[in-house]
């Protein structure tokens, strides 16, 4: 380096620097998968792409984007059935080939392209096929372990896809289950600020003011998410993509997720399958909310009136399995300080869900 080049970089003593990755190209709308091709052509990621999609979601929007590419592209897909250390390997394996990914389905196999994007170092194109989760565009993944989930380091997508007919035609519940996970903000804001407050975490507060106005947006408009509509469809995805951005902001899903997201991967422990992403957030939201003296008939209300559970009955999920997650999610990540990890004990787990049922 030349002198020169030293002095410029000398500086007053500060020495903070964040690097923030966010999507180049976000197009949402109807019938946005027709023009993958010109997204493609923005990027310019090369000529061969990998397909990712679940055995469902191929047959939901997969195989359609491979018909729009395949006269262009040379194209191979992959079929992720679950998201686990042998499926990211053998994706991993077939995407050596590829120049790009494509990951098309729901939080799952898009968690699928971004670790796969991110070990090969591969770019990849978000095409979300339900409004389900916040990580359409996140630079983060969440990936079931043994030992519980974990959020691991990934690029975020180069672009994202987000066509409103294919996601309005999902089943509703996936989009309450997006809504839900975006109303939990609430109460993640909430245990950042407490471990600020407490352990001197460092919060962003742009994140912050980003992620709480997304679900207040969210919950301002909840009379127009009904099920089949493309408007709704529209105003979730504009939901999640704002969440993710906070994520970004942040540089980790700390805005996003909170003791109600460490009380959902430990629920999807004990009980996995029974209850979406979304869904165990939005009870663990209203827990926590309590928790925090907040006003958690406001967090079950809005969940409700979206058409997302609020209790454990809905899920056949047993009282007691709920009461385990809550004590058992102060074993998730727990460098995450939340409301969660200051004591509960078996009779307040148990004082809260009953609460749940209260008129
Ligand atoms: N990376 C991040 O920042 C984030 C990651 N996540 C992760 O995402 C996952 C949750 O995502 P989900 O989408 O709820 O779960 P998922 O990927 O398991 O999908 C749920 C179900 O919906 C089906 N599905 C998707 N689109 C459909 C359609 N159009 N029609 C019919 N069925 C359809 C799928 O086949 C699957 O059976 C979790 O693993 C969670 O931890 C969630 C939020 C943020
Ligand atoms: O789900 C998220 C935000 O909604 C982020 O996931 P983690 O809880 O795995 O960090
Ligand atoms: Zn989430």
């Amino acid at each position: 380096m030349s002198t020169d080049t030293v002095q410029v970089l000398q500086s007053d003593g500060f020495n903070k620097s964040r690097w923030t990755q966010l999507p180049r190209d976000v197009l949402i709308g109807h019938q946005a998968i027709l023009q993958l091709p010109d997204i493609i052509a923005d990027i310019r990621p090369g000529r061969s792409v990998l397909i990712i999609s679940g055995g469902t979601t191929r047959e939901v929007a997969g195989n359609a984007v491979e018909d729009i590419l395949k006269d262009s592209y040379d194209v191979k897909r992959f079929v992720a059935g679950k998201l686990d250390t042998t499926t990211l390997e053998a994706c991993s394996q077939a995407s050596l080939s590829a120049d790009f990914l494509i990951g098309v389905g729901g939080g799952r196999v898009i968690d699928c392209a971004k670790i796969v994007s991110y070990k090969q170092g591969k770019p990849f194109i978000s095409v979300p096929t339900a409004a389900s989760h916040d990580g359409i565009i996140s630079g983060r993944a969440t990936l079931p372990t043994e030992a519980g989930s974990v959020s691991v380091g990934a690029h975020p997508p180069i672009a994202v896809v987000a066509d409103t007919g294919i996601i309005s035609q999902a089943p509703h519940r996936l989009m309450a289950s997006g809504c839900a996970d975006v109303i939990s903000n609430y109460t993640a804001i909430l245990d950042w600020e407490l471990a600020h407050r407490l352990r001197g975490e460092q919060i962003s507060e742009y994140a912050i003011a980003l992620s709480k106005m997304t679900a207040e947006i969210l919950v301002k408009d909840a009379n127009l998410i009904k099920p089949g509509q493309e408007e709704a469809a529209w105003i979730v995805v504009k939901a999640l993509v704002s969440s993710g951005v906070s994520m970004a902001i942040a540089g980790s899903s700390r805005p996003a997720s909170g003791g109600e997201h460490k009380f959902g991967h430990a629920l999807e422990r004990l009980i996995p399958g029974a209850a979406l992403h979304g869904e165990a957030c939005g009870i663990g939201s209203i827990m926590t909310m309590y928790l925090h003296g907040g006003d958690w008939r406001e967090i079950r209300s809005s969940l409700a009136r979206i058409g997302a559970p609020t209790t454990p009955k809905e899920l056949n999920i047993p009282d007691e399995i709920v009461i385990e997650a809550l004590l058992k999610a102060r074993d998730i990540r727990p460098e995450r300080y939340t409301i969660l990890d200051m004591g509960l004990t078996r009779e307040s787990a148990e004082h809260l869900v009953q609460m749940l049922y209260e008129a």
